[in-house]
């Protein structure tokens, strides 16, 4: 459906995901306040409509995006906001923001990590801080990388909320000449998995560091399909089919694309790197590296059979060495 009137969105965050977001709503008849914490990368935006430290190459439509580095002056007068820095910084990103700044508003969290100081999904943090209603939250999901959005690839993203009307309000939002946007109700059973396939991707990077191929590459990633399940059903018990391009397919672009920062993170490690170089060498976010801690965590009240979580927990926070924990780990996949 067309949007005839003009909707006013909030986007927060400067980094690939935000800036493939923004031109994404740039084919639609939305006025975006973009908020990005570097005065720099505003100003430059501002003055050459491309960002320039990521996806450097699309052009920004600085007539329909208006850019911000003040985060209430972006709040101003939306009616959408979508959530798009790491969920390490989200904290960081909203800082100086109070409940009533969300009130009336639709929160849309972009975002495929937990916040690791609460160990809390991005929608259930928002929620409890800025005291937003669950049905006026929802997730932007599915296998879709922000650099084939700036080549206009054909891409699929999944809306999920609890508020269907909602799901599809957001999703019309993102329809455009090469994205398909499809609303969904299964808003925690597709955070959690958006969470835990960037887990697998680390495990498929580091033993693709090591050495190994593609057919253990294949057994990993079926294997890493039934722990998901086992977690998400476990933690909220729903009947859902995991094939759908939201879950598995997900997983699958994060695990196989030579585009996934998860991916290419758990590539260095397996090759020897410390923790530290590997993120000095990206410069992007492996959300992985945090969820690995929140899942592994919070997994000791639920006790789920979780063995590639916890060969990559053990590697990145218990210093156990890549190949003997991948060893173990061969061992148990079937
Ligand atoms: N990239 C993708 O294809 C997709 C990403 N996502 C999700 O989107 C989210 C954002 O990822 P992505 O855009 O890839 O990340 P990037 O690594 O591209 O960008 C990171 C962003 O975080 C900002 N940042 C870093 N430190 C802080 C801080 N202390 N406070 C506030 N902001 C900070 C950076 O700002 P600065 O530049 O100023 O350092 C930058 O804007 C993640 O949850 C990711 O899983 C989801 C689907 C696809
Ligand atoms: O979630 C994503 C694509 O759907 C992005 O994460 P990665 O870059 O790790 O693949």
């Amino acid at each position: 459906m067309k949007l005839t009137q003009p909707i006013r969105l909030t986007m927060v965050g400067g980094g690939s995901w935000a800036t493939a977001l923004v031109k994404i709503l740039s084919e639609n008849n939305v006025s975006v306040k973009w908020w990005l914490r570097k005065a720099s990368d505003a100003e430059h935006i501002r003055k050459f409509g491309h960002n320039p430290s990521y996806l450097s190459d699309v052009q920004i439509n600085t007539r329909k995006v208006k850019v911000c580095t003040k985060i209430r002056e972006s709040f101003k007068d939306s009616d959408y906001v979508i959530l798009a820095v790491p969920a390490a910084f989200i904290s960081d990103a909203l800082r100086g923001l109070k409940p009533d700044h969300f009130t009336g508003k639709s929160v849309v969290s972009a975002i495929k990590g937990m916040v690791p100081e609460a160990n809390q999904l991005v929608t259930d943090w928002v929620s409890e801080h800025y005291n937003v209603p669950n049905e006026r939250m929802s997730v932007i999901a599915g296998p879709c990388h922000a650099e084939e959005v700036a080549l206009e690839k054909q891409s699929y993203l999944t809306i999920a909320s609890q508020d269907t009307d909602r799901a599809e309000d957001v999703a019309n939002l993102l329809r455009c000449r090469f994205v398909q946007a499809t609303p969904v109700d299964d808003i925690y059973g597709i955070e959690y998995s958006a969470v835990m396939k960037n887990i697998i991707a680390l495990a498929c990077g580091i033993t693709r560091g090591l050495g190994y191929g593609d057919n253990f590459q294949a057994v990993l990633v079926s294997n890493a399909m039934q722990e998901i399940k086992r977690f998400v059903d476990a933690i909220y018990p729903k009947h859902r089919d995991l094939s759908g391009s939201a879950y598995l397919g997900d997983l699958l672009v994060t695990a196989y694309s030579p585009f996934s920062r998860n991916r290419t993170f758990g590539t260095l490690i397996g090759r020897g790197y410390t923790i530290q170089s590997a993120q000095a060498e990206m410069n992007m976010i492996a959300e992985g590296y945090y969820a690995v801690k929140s899942i592994y965590e919070i997994n000791q009240q639920f006790g789920v059979d979780m063995p590639i979580t916890e060969a990559v927990y053990k590697i990145l926070y218990e210093k156990a060495a890549p190949t003997g924990a991948m060893n173990v780990l061969k061992e148990v996949l079937t």
